[in-house]
């Protein structure tokens, strides 16, 4: 369970975010939106201690992130490019990771398969640096890196955004499968209404840093969010 009490981020006089409280059960698979510098990626990135808080606190499993490094072996991110090395190719890249969780080279390979349709060829056993790749290559790369030795919660940032039609699809999937069969909790932030509501649970609505909707009811979410955005 994930715990957001009275969290503040302030840049000089401006508060960029203000949430009293969230709390994500485990297995729950969790939806921000919010208009541009809604707050959504700060939230993420103080969540996953990456910036630290003005005031209040996030916890995991009662454990104060900023606090306490326990939450790190059952946590996966992806937020953007500077999560990754990108002076490797893809394949030194997840071999780096392998070894650093302590992974066979089967269980990477089992791993690795679970993306075949993702990355569509483009991906392995490719000379091509990470930097070299197109942008929604990149973020195959970063969300099969996130989800690697099966971490029990997994954030992504804008998951669909550079993805064609095809490789959204596959996510969508992907991430469905992944939160049925091990049971993954999933924070996802997205612009894209339609697919974001159709894998989560619910759905939290940020403006300008405060929590103005918190929708739990998959048949009226796409509704509620359609009248807000075209209000
Ligand atoms: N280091 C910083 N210094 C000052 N202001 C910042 C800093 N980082 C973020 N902000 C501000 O915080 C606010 C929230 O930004 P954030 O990136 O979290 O929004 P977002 O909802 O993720 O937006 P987008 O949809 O455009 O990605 C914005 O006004 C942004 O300018």
């Amino acid at each position: 369970m994930i715990k957001v009490e009275n969290l503040r981020k302030q840049y000089k006089e401006a508060v960029v975010l203000d949430v009293e409280q969230l709390e994500i059960p485990k297995q729950e698979c969790f939806g921000l939106v919010g208009n541009n510098g809604a707050g959504k990626t700060t939230l993420f990135r103080i969540m996953l201690d990456l910036v630290r808080a003005t005031s209040g606190s996030v916890t995991m499993d009662g454990e104060d992130v900023s606090k306490n490094e326990d939450w790190k072996a059952k946590t996966g991110a992806y937020l953007d490019e500077h999560m990754l090395l990108t002076y490797l190719t893809p394949d030194e890249y997840f071999e780096t990771l392998r070894k650093i969780y302590h992974m066979s080279e089967a269980d990477l390979e089992l791993h690795l398969e679970k993306f075949t349709e993702l990355f569509n060829d483009e991906i392995r056993g490719k000379k091509k640096y990470i930097r070299d790749l197109s942008k929604g290559n990149l973020k195959k790369v970063g969300i099969a890196a996130a989800l690697l030795g099966s971490p029990e919660v997994v954030y992504l940032d804008e998951p669909f955004e550079n993805l064609d039609p095809s490789s959204q699809i596959r996510l969508k999937k992907l991430i469905l499968q992944e939160k049925e069969v091990s049971e993954t909790t999933f924070l996802i932030s997205s612009h894209d209404l339609n697919h974001v509501t159709e894998i989560c649970d619910r759905i939290v609505l940020l403006e300008k840093g405060k929590v103005i909707n918190d929708l739990r009811d998959r048949n009226a979410m796409m509704s509620e969010l359609e009248a807000y955005f075209t209000g």
